[in-house]
């Protein structure tokens, strides 16, 4: 690069690292979900994923990237950044050992060095021949414009970088649009909202007319857990027709704190309704989102004597939609004499370690091909995206279904052909317009609570299914999970999709010995990628095993590991 370029690009780095010094004992890890802590701290943290981002962006030739601002369903004090690629996933995991190093670069020398080094390795020239894009959401927390200014002026100190801040919005809702924008389709949030309101208008447009629900099949109250899945669910629920929606916990003023009390991943550990339920709501569906809406779960409240729910989380979420792929698919292959033409697809079913053993074993038993990943989103999408169509959850309800370009062209053409003869309106074409329906709701950029909700709302309308009949497809193995504190977690390697201990591999002979005393036994540990302690999960065919289990192998990770 000329040398008064290059000059202004070393001077834009030492002077934004100077501005967001990293105070001392801080120590970032880019983790299963990009970087989290107390929001007060994270500024220098989010200016330096600023940088991250933009020279990602010039790497890949100008695409855009995106900057989530969130911390999730944790705490309102609590903050985080992460970022997605061009396709709309997860940042590349090569890149994350460089995401460590610059955010825990200890002065400003050393992470002009540090960009310096990566940006001549990467091949990536800095200095102003080149274009960068980077579009920045972030969520309802306090912390969230402080740190967007930090985000903007990390962004700002890479020449030739354009930063353009989408606003207060859900975390895949910032996904899809950085996806879209790289697609060259409308990528604004009026789009991503026509969008799900035309896909799922088409989806009911296809229920057969016999599965007509009553009232009660049409009534869904949504947790939004104070945050912004809440807010979105009231700007747009006027016009999703056919269905009839009440937000709790909206994140309006004065409703409640964000994630406290409430929010899928509360609803999911402790099965007990969130705050802002009553007795009233007794035997009516409900959903569950997190703060940032890409985690999803459904609860019934099953008494008025006790706050207890009858909880389907994402495996039973994930289950639904498995059975209404195959058989909208086998609709397609098994079309009877009119017009005889199939459409392999290969389906896949990709799991973590977490899920339920029930699950597993029900998908199964349908014939489906399930494969298991280590947990974290960005290893689950990635193995989706082997199949035709690759459906992926994690138990606390983060997943989606990913449908192949090839496939979707094929679908159309399948879709063009019938639509033009006799077959117009027979099961067939019907069966490849819910895909293509389908295709268009479900969010292929990652997990997202509000287009999943509207997709489940959709096929059990097509199914004339109540919460009751989705409950009972199968009952889950009770299970226990528990965290210990250890000195070091990294001391534990696990293998095989994190079912099993590699070191230290006593403990592995310890886990199995004590799985072997229980009927239906599994047990497993990892360290957490987003909390300092080690994960136990353990199952069981009885509640009281599955928490000896639990114990058992807890007691052991804390005397191999103190
Ligand atoms: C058992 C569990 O629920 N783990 C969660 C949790 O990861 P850990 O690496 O287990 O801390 O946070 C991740 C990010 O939200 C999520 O993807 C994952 O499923
Ligand atoms: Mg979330």
């Amino acid at each position: 690069m000329a040398a008064n370029q290059e000059r202004e690009q070393r001077r834009r780095l030492l002077d934004v690292a100077s501005r967001f010094p990293l105070p001392s004992g801080c120590r970032f890890s880019y983790g299963t979900a990009g970087f989290r802590a107390d929001g007060a701290t994270m500024a220098p943290a989010v200016c330096r994923a600023g940088i991250l981002a933009a020279l990602r962006s010039v790497k890949l030739a100008g695409a855009a990237v995106g900057i989530v601002i969130t911390a999730s369903h944790n705490p309102v004090g609590d903050n985080g950044v992460k970022i997605a690629d061009p396709d709309g996933g997860m940042m590349a995991q090569h890149w994350e050992p460089f995401a460590d190093a610059l955010a825990n670069a200890p002065d400003p020398d050393a992470l002009l060095q540090l960009v310096l080094q990566f940006a001549k390795d990467e091949g990536i020239s800095l200095g102003g021949h080149h274009t960068a894009q980077v579009l920045l959401g972030r969520d309802t927390r306090p912390t969230g414009e402080y740190l967007l200014d930090a985000a903007l002026q990390g962004i700002n100190a890479i020449v030739g970088a354009h930063a353009i801040d989408m606003g207060i919005l859900t975390t895949p809702q910032l996904h899809w649009m950085v996806r879209s924008k790289n697609k060259g389709i409308k990528a604004s949030e009026s789009d991503y909202f026509t969008q799900l309101i035309d896909s799922f208008r088409h989806m009911l447009e296809l229920v057969p007319k016999d599965k007509g629900g009553d009232e009660l099949a049409k009534k869904l109250i949504v947790d939004g857990a104070n945050g912004i899945g809440g807010v979105k669910l009231e700007q747009i629920k006027a016009e999703l027709s056919g269905i009839d929606i009440n937000v709790r916990n909206s994140g309006k003023e004065g409703e409640g704190i964000l994630n406290h009390m409430c929010g899928a991943d509360f609803v999911q550990k402790e099965r007990v309704t969130p705050h802002g339920f009553s007795p009233e709501d007794v035997g009516v569906r409900c959903a569950s989102l997190d703060g940032d809406a890409d985690r999803l779960v459904y609860f019934r409240m099953s008494s008025a004597s006790d706050n207890k729910v009858d909880l389907v989380d994402g495996d039973k979420i994930l289950s639904l939609f498995a059975l209404f792929i195959r058989e909208q698919l086998d609709i397609i292959n098994n079309n009877g004499s009119q017009v005889n033409k199939s459409m392999p697809a290969r389906l896949g079913i990709v799991q973590t370690a977490y899920a339920n053993g029930a699950s597993t074993q029900f998908l199964k038993n349908h014939g489906l091909e399930v494969v298991f990943t280590p947990t974290g989103v960005k290893y689950l999408h990635k193995k989706a995206l082997e199949y035709d169509i690759g459906i992926y959850f994690e138990a606390n309800g983060h997943g989606t279904i990913v449908f192949s370009e090839d496939f979707l062209s094929q679908l159309q053409s399948l879709s063009n052909e019938l639509s033009s003869d006799a077959a117009n309106g027979s099961a067939q074409y019907r069966a490849a317009m819910r895909l293509m329906a389908a295709s268009q709701l479900i969010n292929q950029a990652v997990g997202d609570a509000l287009s999943g909700l509207l997709l489940v709302e959709a096929i059990l309308q097509y199914k004339g299914w109540s919460f009751q009949n989705w409950c009972e497809l199968y009952s889950d193995l009770p299970s226990r999970q528990l965290k210990v504190k250890v000195i070091d977690r990294s001391s534990i390697v696990t293998t095989e999709a994190e079912t099993k201990v590699s070191q230290p591999s006593s403990l592995q002979e310890l886990i199995d010995k004590e799985t072997a005393n229980c009927a239906h036994g599994r047990c497993f540990v990892r360290p957490s990628g987003t909390e300092d302690v080690v994960r136990v999960y353990a199952e069981a065919s009885t509640q009281v095993e599955a928490d000896s289990l639990a114990r058992s192998v807890a007691h052991h990770v804390e005397h191999h590991l103190g």
